[in-house]
């Protein structure tokens, strides 16, 4: 068990909220990018074959050869200031703190963390319960639910919990897929860059892919995605020819759920489409998925196969409707912990009582 602050009568109980996001490399090179995804490909909701054949794997060919791979494209994407993921997830914490503090008196304290690499859960944990967090919300920032993302996070939030002698009260969010705050975003931040822009002649929803299996198997991201795509579509007034819900970022050899994303865009390529956009709904930041494989090299696919016009339009990152829903689902999710704070006052007074009974010094 972790060592415990030592228990203090009468002190303020804090809420907490904490963002969740998947993580990413501390820097762009292959030796950052070798224990981050180590950690990523050694979780068993990720990998689902057997553990000892993975084990081969991993460690004989995919330790050795994607590090180096994969920090050729992530130095593409970095930023000045570090991974953009990191960046705007950061960004997305300073402004839901900033949206809350006019809203819920005392504000609560927002802090953000990564479920592979740094910040890490545990150590972000440990530092709410520092500040006095007695009660934390946890909000995995994946719309869309997938054991692989969601489900992960919350087992790593689990392992840290039980290492713990005083556990806070804790709540989780499950998803927002269908959430019409995330969705008015999402609808706003394409009209924005249609505004900018033009139109498009087809308009491409990209989610992250996971293996088909996992949907046989009872994983409810695919009907997710699927009902983000139909919100966002009726929230654009999208005739059923004018957009498509395509899955990219396929590991591996094994079927995965499909129209593929790369597929589709040779195609509208080879059919010589004037103009395809593509939005990654599923992302609220972008990050290596949408930068690199969707605008430098889903922008190649369409355009080397016939294509003419290809626009990526940027994730949710700091939009202001984005923090807005992003807000609004917080202070639904804190029901019932607002307003149930003691007062400075009534604080004081227990602490009193405590002296006078000699149950503190
Ligand atoms: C949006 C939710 C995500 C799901 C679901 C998801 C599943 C999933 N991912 C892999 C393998 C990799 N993903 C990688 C990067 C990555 N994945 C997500 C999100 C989801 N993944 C994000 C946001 C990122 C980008 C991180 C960043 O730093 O910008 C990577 C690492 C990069 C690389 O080497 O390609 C791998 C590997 C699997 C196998 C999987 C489901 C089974
Ligand atoms: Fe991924
Ligand atoms: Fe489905």
């Amino acid at each position: 068990m972790l060592p415990e602050p030592p228990y203090q009568h009468g002190t303020l109980s804090k809420i907490g909220v904490l963002l969740i996001n998947l993580g990413t490399p501390d820097a762009p090179t292959a030796k950052a990018l070798r224990p981050y995804l180590k950690q990523f490909l050694s979780n068993s909701r990720v990998i689902e074959i057997p553990r000892w054949i993975w084990w081969l794997i991993l460690h004989g060919i995919i330790l050795n050869t994607r590090p180096r791979k994969s920090a050729e494209k992530y130095a593409q994407i970095w930023m000045p200031e570090g991974s953009p993921l990191k960046i705007h997830t950061e960004q997305q914490a300073r402004l839901l703190a900033r949206a809350l503090e006019e809203r819920i008196k005392p504000a609560p304290i927002v802090e953000y963390a990564m479920n592979i690499g740094n910040p890490s859960i545990a150590q972000v944990l440990q530092h709410m319960k520092e500040r006095g967090c007695d009660r934390i919300l946890v909000f995995p920032l994946f719309p869309q639910y997938a054991s692989s993302s969601s489900g992960s996070a919350m087992d790593n939030l689990f392992s840290e919990l039980k290492k713990m002698r005083n556990i806070p009260a804790v709540r989780t969010v499950k998803h927002f897929h269908d959430h019409p705050g995330y969705i008015a975003a999402l609808a706003q931040n394409i009209r924005d860059y249609w505004a900018e822009h033009g139109k498009p002649d087809k308009l491409i929803l990209s989610f992250h892919g996971v293996p088909r299996k996992t949907l046989d198997k009872g994983d409810p991201y695919h009907c997710e995605c699927q009902k983000t795509g139909r919100l966002l579509a009726k929230a654009l007034e999208l005739y059923t020819e004018q957009y498509q819900v395509c899955f990219q970022s396929r590991f591996g050899n094994a079927k995965w759920l499909t129209p593929y994303t790369a597929v589709t865009l040779k195609e509208l390529g080879k059919l010589k489409t004037q103009r395809v956009d593509v939005v990654c709904p599923g992302f609220v930041s972008d990050c290596l998925e949408t930068l690199e494989e969707i605008a430098i090299e889903g922008k190649k696919t369409f355009i080397e196969a016939g294509g003419q016009e290809f626009h990526f339009i940027p994730c949710l990152n700091e939009h202001h409707d984005w923090i807005k829903a992003l807000s609004e689902m917080t202070y639904t999710h804190l029901q019932g912990w607002l307003g149930s704070e003691p007062t400075e006052e009534e604080t004081e007074q227990s602490r009193n009582l405590a002296l006078e009974m000699g149950a503190i010094e």
